[in-house]
């Protein structure tokens, strides 16, 4: 996708693993050797890098695009405090339609707040690594940002026994084949259901917004943006 697009070129690969420790210091030979020119690092991995990642954005004032999933709470605090130093963006999911559900749902879960069950189900190919998937946890929380009574996530009801509780938000995660990634979202109420759901047919929607998120964020001052910043900025 960069080849056919005559704005930006890749300056380089990384690799962020930190598997080499001389005298207690991680040594990254890789890393060391991207260009000075380097406008924007683009992080499609493994959260396991993230360390290291942050370490060299931040040292060298270099803006981040971090669309790698999985990431603990403890990962995410420290996203947080590394955009106070240089602009990061994060987001689950760079497709624009995944971007725009995540509002949908949101009035979605107002409108049927009082008495409708929520339910998401991901379906994913069988190479991923996490689960479920960082675009369900995106879609409970905006769910939840939306709600006056916070649901309570649970996570594929295995074993599970007694009734479903109105409190719960249910997260369900499917994987087989090569899907790209499929995201429904079900308000199930007495008598009708509600469903919202993306599905990404290639995996082209992911570097079309990657690269709309390295022209919206490689001259912004320090702070945590998402796509929803991207998608706003009618330039970007
Ligand atoms: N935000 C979004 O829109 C999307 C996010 N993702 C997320 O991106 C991540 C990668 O997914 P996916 O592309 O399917 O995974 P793949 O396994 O296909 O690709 C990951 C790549 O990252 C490389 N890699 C792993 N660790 C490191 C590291 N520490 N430093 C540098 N490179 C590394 C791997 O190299 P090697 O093969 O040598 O191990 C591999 O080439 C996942 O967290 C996924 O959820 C995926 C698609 C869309
Ligand atoms: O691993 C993937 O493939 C994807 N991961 C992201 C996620 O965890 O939400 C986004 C997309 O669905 C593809």
């Amino acid at each position: 996708m960069v080849k056919d697009d005559e704005g930006i070129t890749i300056a380089a690969g990384v690799d962020t693993t930190p598997d080499k420790f001389i005298n207690d210091y991680l040594v990254y030979p890789t890393l060391n050797a991207v260009n000075e020119k380097t406008d924007v690092i683009v992080d499609f991995s493994n959260p396991k890098g993230l360390p290291i990642l942050l370490a060299y954005g931040m040292e060298n004032r270099i803006p981040m695009v971090i669309c790698t999933t999985g990431h603990s709470p403890e990962d995410k605090e420290n996203i947080k405090s590394a955009s106070e130093k240089v602009a990061i963006l994060t987001s689950a999911n760079m497709s624009l339609g995944v971007n725009l559900l995540l509002s949908l749902v949101k009035q979605a879960a107002k409108a049927l707040e009082e008495n409708f069950d929520i339910e998401i189900i991901e379906k994913h190919h069988n190479q991923k690594m996490d689960s479920p998937s960082g675009t369900a946890l995106a879609i409970a929380d905006s769910i939840n940002s939306a709600l006056k009574e916070k649901k309570e996530y649970v996570y594929g009801r295995h074993s599970k026994t007694g009734k479903r509780t109105f409190q719960e938000l249910g997260i369900h995660a499917i994987r087989g084949g090569n899907i790209v990634g499929d995201h429904s979202v079900i308000f199930a109420g007495a008598g009708e259901v509600i469903e919202i759901n993306h599905s990404a047919l290639s995996r082209d929607v992911f570097a079309v917004g990657a690269i709309r998120a390295v022209k919206f964020l490689y001259d912004k001052d320090p702070g945590l943006y998402n796509m929803s910043d991207v998608v706003s900025n009618a330039t970007a």
